[in-house]
């Protein structure tokens, strides 16, 4: 008898996703545990996360109330990975209010392709059956998630030094990395810049096969400086969280990021 520790709404994306994402009965095994279609295996995703170029994270949308319009909008846009980051109350979401706000992810991402991802919380990509688990350098340590998600979850961690993106590039578990911030951000108050420098270094010094994300203060305008700096993923949040066309600026930045380089 397999024991489902979470219940979404019946036939809800999440609860499809949970049911086909357990930790004992891994991503790619094709396993299928209930009358809702299973999530995504691990092959699916890491494919998936090897042709994204745009990440988007994004609070819960509490004050405005349109979650669902606005991930709809966004991933429409072409975002690739979608992220729910809320720090906007200073307290944590409670774990029913995050879960609430991934199921509304996950059925936009189940519409458009998209990767669903959770920040920090592994116990919550768990519970959700997320395809993307993102750890910084304070989170948990990648081997402990990784024992809990099991092999089909891709993780992916940050990184504001050349010496810990080196470290990233090689630490078993890790999928992709990110590299920021590019430019002080207010999203992230009280991170130190290592500017595109870092991106640089990156590009030339870190031998590596895995995606990585530039990261921090990246806009429209700022996007060929970080595509010059050898960047050609990006992961922002006002840039289309505070978009009046969140959709337009989706498609803005994803045409940005893909067409050919001027030299
Ligand atoms: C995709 C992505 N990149 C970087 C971060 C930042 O993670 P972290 O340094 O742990 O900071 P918090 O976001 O947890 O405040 C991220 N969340 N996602
Ligand atoms: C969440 C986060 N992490 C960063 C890092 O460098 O790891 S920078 C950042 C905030 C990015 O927000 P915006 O696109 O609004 O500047
Ligand atoms: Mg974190």
């Amino acid at each position: 008898m397999i024991r489902i520790r979470f219940h979404g709404r019946s036939g809800s994306s999440l609860s499809a996703r949970r049911q086909g994402s357990r930790a004992d009965a891994p991503h790619g095994t094709g396993t299928y545990y209930g009358d809702a279609m299973p999530g995504l295996s691990g092959d699916q995703i890491r494919k998936r996360l090897s042709n994204a170029r745009l990440y988007l994270c994004t609070d819960a949308r509490r004050s405005r109330g349109d979650l669902a319009e606005f991930a709809d909008a966004a991933l429409r846009g072409g975002v690739d990975i979608i992220q729910l980051r809320d720090k906007s109350g200073g307290e944590p979401l409670e774990a029913k209010e995050e879960i609430a706000a991934l199921e509304v992810l996950a059925a936009a991402c189940e519409k458009h392709g998209a990767l669903l991802s959770v920040n920090d919380r592994s116990d919550i990509a768990y519970a959700v059956g997320a395809d993307v688990l993102h750890l910084g350098q304070d989170d948990l340590p990648v081997p402990v998630a990784r024992e809990l998600l099991g092999d089909g979850p891709v993780i992916g961690r940050s990184t504001h030094s050349l010496d810990q993106a080196l470290a990233a590039a090689k630490e078993e578990g890790v999928d992709y990395f990110c590299v920021g911030p590019c430019w002080p951000t207010p999203t992230k108050p009280g991170r130190s810049a290592p500017g595109l420098e870092l991106v640089r270094a990156v590009g030339t010094e870190v031998p590596t096969a895995l995606p990585w994300f530039a990261i921090g203060g990246i806009d429209l305008d700022r996007l060929p400086q970080v595509r010059e700096a050898s960047a050609s993923r990006v992961v922002v949040v006002r840039a289309i969280t505070e978009a009046s066309d969140p959709a337009e600026a989706a498609s803005a930045l994803r045409s940005a990021l893909t067409a050919p380089r001027s030299v």
